[in-house]
């Protein structure tokens, strides 16, 4: 699907979706766990690969129509699946459901869409070897198909911190139900990190045992997952609240409010203080959960992504929009994603005429409202690509198409609807 966007303003409410980093986490522990109940779910293509994953190891995930998952789980040890696991596009479901497949009674076989099939699982592979459990690459280039004989046993692991944090989210999940336990030394900074508070708070109420350590993170060994009361609650995600923060940021004259930005680990909670320092006009009520944000002239600033990668697009488009240079830093891992968002954003923003600095770390954007021009760009199969670019279609100067925009299902079902509520005035294109 292609959606063309014309030039628009936005107002009214808009809700969040659900996180689906907790969602993942949620449905996985439950599947940990003998089961689960676990309300506000996102469901999404990602997620989903996610269920399937506990499907596939002898759980059910059963929906109903208000969203809540009923799951029964596998009670901390898997059975070996009796299909591949098709991970789809998803990271998150590749990383956790590795580690998970490692206490499997047997061999497990992973694989995921081409994006996923080209991003690095080779440090996680590494970690298992060291943890005495069998895993490798089916192609030796650390790169799904993966094929997971394990077993697992726990014990004491170092790993590199900078690659990508799901590798340390997805030991401590597994590492809980092992006997030994599992510690984990980090052989470089954590980047991501307040993914990981994510999985310890997530952890915590599951009633498992895991902490910050001075060398890195550990959980005890022997450990059973037990949501309190059997359930669990999903609170909204604030990577997927960026853009309609941002929308309200560039394009609403008289007002628009998010509801469901309820406190919580996500560092993606950031994007509120982004928006406001480049001077948006913004209010958030943390007790209610909501955010009243509109438009106002947007100044760029610099601004760092180590633990917030999946900001990058939004503030991309946010620099295309403000007057002056807006410098992303930290930003390596951001390479390391569904696509390489920085060069991504650099290369599709300069189709609408925005010039922009690339730097193997950095991404500098050179802004100002009246450079962006309405273009043909491709949404590159990336959901956060496809949802900034959009961003950018409200305010430049004639019609932009973003190409292949039905990937925002990864994350965020129901984003064109929603911006057509909002008053966007847009046509999709099934061709
Ligand atoms: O653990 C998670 O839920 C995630 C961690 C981050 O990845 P990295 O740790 O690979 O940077 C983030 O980009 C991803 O969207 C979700
Ligand atoms: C990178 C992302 O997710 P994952 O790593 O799970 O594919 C994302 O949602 O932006």
């Amino acid at each position: 699907m292609n959606v063309t966007i014309t030039p628009s303003a936005v107002a009214g409410t808009a809700r969040a979706p659900p996180s689906k980093s907790y969602t993942h986490r949620a449905i996985l522990a439950a599947g940990y766990a003998d089961g689960a109940t676990v309300r506000d779910a996102l469901w999404s293509a990602d997620t989903r690969a996610t269920a399937r994953a506990v499907e596939l190891f002898g759980g059910d995930v059963d929906r109903a129509d208000d969203g809540t998952l009923e799951i029964d789980g596998f009670d901390g040890r898997p059975e070996v699946p009796a299909d591949v696991i098709d991970c789809g596009n998803s990271g998150t479901t590749m990383r956790l459901v590795t580690a998970a497949a490692a206490l499997a009674d047997g061999t497990t076989v992973l694989t995921g869409d081409e994006s996923l099939r080209s991003r690095p699982q080779g440090p996680l592979l590494e970690a298992l070897a060291d943890l005495d459990a069998e895993a490798f690459s089916t192609r030796g280039n650390g790169q799904a198909p993966l094929v997971v004989p394990g077993p697992l046993a726990g014990g004491e692991v170092s790993i590199p911190g900078d690659v990508s944090s799901q590798y340390i989210t997805a030991l401590l999940l597994a590492g809980a139900v092992t006997d030994e336990g599992i510690a984990i030394d980090l052989e470089t900074e954590l980047k991501s990190a307040p993914y990981v508070d994510i999985t310890l708070e997530m952890l915590e109420d599951f009633g498992v045992e895991a902490r910050k350590t001075d060398a890195g993170f550990e959980a005890d060994g022997g450990q059973s997952y037990a949501p309190a009361g059997g359930e669990y609650a999903v609170p909204g995600d604030f990577s997927s609240i960026s853009y309609p923060l941002a929308a309200g940021a560039i394009a609403s004259d008289e007002g628009l409010r998010i509801e469901g930005a309820n406190p919580s680990a996500q560092g993606d909670t950031a994007i509120v203080e982004i928006v406001e320092r480049m001077g948006a006009d913004v209010d958030w009520d943390r007790d209610a959960g909501v955010i009243d944000v509109s438009k106002a002239p947007l100044s760029g600033i610099e601004v760092s992504v180590e633990d917030t990668p999946d900001l990058l697009p939004t503030i991309a488009t946010l620099g295309a929009v403000a007057d002056g240079d807006t410098r992303i830093t930290n930003a390596e891992h951001v390479r390391y994603k569904e696509t390489d968002r920085v060069s991504a954003m650099a290369e599709e923003l300069g189709k609408m005429g925005v010039e922009t600095t690339e730097r193997e770390d950095s991404l500098t954007i050179h802004g100002g409202e009246s450079t962006l021009e309405g273009a043909t760009v491709s949404g590159r199969d990336d959901h956060r690509i496809i949802m900034a670019l959009a961003l950018a279609g409200l305010v430049a100067d004639g019609e932009t198409t973003v190409e292949g925009a039905d990937h925002v299902d990864v994350s965020f079902p129901g984003f064109f609807d929603l911006l057509a509520d909002l008053g966007v005035d847009l046509e999709r294109d099934d061709a």
